[in-house]
């Protein structure tokens, strides 16, 4: 006896219900035909993940309800398939000011809806903000398909041994977890692991369905997968890419088999680009952007972003401008046309010299006598962000902005200068990584865009904002192994400055780059929103207050 199981890793749109709900019927329907008979949704998928207050509103239930509805009525003449569907469902109680609800997925099999199962464990820390929406259900579900006793169980609910034992003690003979589980680096391997865990508590097997996409900050990355009640891996979709990823059960008397494809496991960096691509991928295109466009230094971090962006969008919907100041080295112009090139990008320069001297003309009544510094550094930046702000605005492409992870956290970047834009694909990437990531870019051509993108001079010479004569980024920072080090350890981790400066680091550096991530909050509350790809970013999951007086 053997019973097929399809998993819909598919790129949901939030907020899109019809279009959602169409997606599934489609999935069904071909999962049907390949000879499917229970297809796995992730969590949530009929209105995405996360949509966060839009929970709150009676409307975007009632919507949901309704493209549930539509999925079952559509799919009724797949008779005897068995679908999960992931949906927000109100409690009967109900008040209409605040919709509480249940983060639910329904069985669904020839148009009705059979059973409805409540998510019990509710994540609340990170970017997941669960409580302020569900309230927690508390019954295990299993359902029969094909004569095998299915226990149904949602993401967070498998992260904890409860849940998964309960759905064992009421009967099941196979886990099936629905997820929506945020990428950040190393996260899949913490993910099998803990569904191993799962297994071998239980002794059951486990298909984990996973979604694929981009969110404004987070990245789903697909990659569902099925582990045997010996806790091997089974099967693997790919990651990052939507897929109808099927299992066969072979469920011969007692004992469960499950046989699948295997995805081979990637790199780290392999992730960690495929998670920036499709960040960008899905931003640019669920928002309706034509396009990006960038300001393109010959640095290494606008270099890095165009290289995202190309894999990302393609060529032709990436544009780059260079723009000189007095202050830009010829090698920066030279190899910012030189990428381009390479890529095969619109490039254009346009010199700030003359905006530049307007400014400070129209400054110099109240400047007189004071020397120059970085408020002249300043206004370059923000004659750059004028002007790609401008293009963008005529053309509609969104600016792009490429601070990285240890800019934002000292501030090292100018507020309404190379801040301005509408995506900061690389804020979430500390500078060390900046560097990896542009060589193993160099050595690999994962979209076919071409290899060796970036020119060699831009990894090699010292970092420099180009702001005044012979500037270095190294005379007003740390050396960037130390000032990353330091912010993972007290802004990822939560280390006590104390117990940073007790494993090794200069009291000097650890004071002041803590005093200067607490002074820049302000900064990063105006920041374009970036893709998260470590397990703490400037986002969601970092909320501290602007106004404060405590540092430790
Ligand atoms: N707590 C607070 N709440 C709200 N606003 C606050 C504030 N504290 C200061 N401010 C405001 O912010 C202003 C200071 O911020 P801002 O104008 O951005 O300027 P600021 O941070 O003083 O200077 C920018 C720094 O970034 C460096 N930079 C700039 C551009 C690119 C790069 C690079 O290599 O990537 C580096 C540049 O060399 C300089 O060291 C203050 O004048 C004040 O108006
Ligand atoms: N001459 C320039 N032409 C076009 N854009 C520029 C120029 N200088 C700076 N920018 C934009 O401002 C951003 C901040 O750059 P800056 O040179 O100040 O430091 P950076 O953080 O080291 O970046 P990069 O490594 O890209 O130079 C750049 O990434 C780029 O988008
Ligand atoms: N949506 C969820 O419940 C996700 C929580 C879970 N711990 C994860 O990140 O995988």
């Amino acid at each position: 006896m053997t019973l097929s199981i399809c998993t819909a890793q598919l790129n949901f749109v939030v907020g899109d219900m019809p279009g959602n709900a169409q997606k599934i019927i489609a999935a069904a329907r071909e999962a049907y035909a390949q000879g499917a008979r229970l297809l796995l949704t992730p969590e949530l998928a009929i209105c995405g993940y996360a949509a966060e207050d839009l929970f709150l509103r009676p409307a975007f239930i009632a919507a949901c309800d309704d493209a549930v509805k539509t999925v079952a009525r559509e799919t009724a003449g797949l008779k005897g398939l068995a679908i999960v569907l992931g949906h927000p469902q109100a409690l009967a109680h109900d008040a209409p000011a605040f919709s509480a609800c249940h983060n639910a997925a329904s069985l669904l099999r020839d148009g009705h809806i059979e059973q409805t199962y409540a998510k019990r464990e509710l994540p609340n820390y990170q970017v997941f903000d669960e409580r302020r929406y569900f309230v927690a259900g508390t019954e295990p579900c299993v359902f029969e398909v094909e004569g095998v006793r299915v226990g149904l169980l949602v993401c967070e609910d498998a992260w904890f041994a409860e849940p998964a034992r309960s759905t064992a003690a009421a009967g099941a003979q196979l886990l099936a977890v629905i997820n929506a589980s945020p990428f950040h680096l190393g996260k899949s391997a913490e993910r099998e692991a803990t569904m191993r865990a799962r297994v071998a508590e239980t002794g059951l097997p486990l298909v984990y369905a996973h979604l694929v996409g981009g969110q404004d900050e987070v990245v789903f990355e697909g990659r569902s997968f099925a582990l045997n009640a010996d806790g091997s891996v089974a099967g693997r979709g790919p990651g990052f890419e939507e897929k109808l990823v099927f299992a066969r059960v072979h469920h011969a008397q007692a004992a469960i088999k499950i046989e699948a494809d295997i995805a081979p496991e990637k790199s780290l960096e392999a992730d960690l680009w495929d998670a920036l691509v499709l960040g960008v991928r899905d931003y640019v295109g669920k928002n309706g952007f034509p396009g990006a466009l960038l300001g393109l230094s010959g640095g290494i971090d606008s270099a890095l972003v165009l290289a995202i962006a190309v894999d990302a969008l393609g060529a032709d919907k990436v544009r780059t401008v260079m723009m000189p100041s007095p202050y830009t080295a010829d090698i920066s112009w030279i190899d910012a046309r030189d990428m381009a090139e390479r890529l095969g990008v619109r490039y254009d320069e346009i010199s700030i010299k003359p905006q530049f001297e307007a400014f400070k003309a129209a400054l110099a009544g109240d400047f007189a006598g004071l020397p120059e510094d970085t408020t002249e550094e300043n206004l370059q930046a923000r004659i750059r962000g004028t002007l790609l702000m401008a293009l963008s605005n005529k053309f509609g492409a969104i600016v792009l902005t490429t601070g990285n992870k240890s800019e934002m956290s000292t501030g090292y970047c100018t507020l309404y200068g190379d801040m301005a834009g509408g995506f900061a694909v690389i804020k979430d990437v500390a500078k060390t990584r900046v560097f990896d990531l542009a060589r193993w870019r160099n050595a690999n051509d994962p979209y076919g865009t071409g290899a060796n993108p970036i020119p060699e001079r831009i990894i090699t010479r010292p970092p420099s904002a180009e702001l005044r004569p012979d500037q270095k980024d190294q005379d007003s920072l740390p050396p960037y192994e130390v000032l990353d080090a330091i912010v993972a350890r007290y802004m990822e981790n939560d280390e006590p400055i104390e117990s940073i400066i007790a494993s090794g680091f200069a009291r000097a550096d650890v004071e002041r780059v803590t005093r200067l991530i607490k002074l820049n909050e302000y900064k990063r509350r105006q920041a374009p929103v970036g893709i998260r790809v470590t397990r703490r970013s400037f986002g969601k999951d970092w909320r501290y207050p602007i106004t404060n007086k405590f540092r430790a």
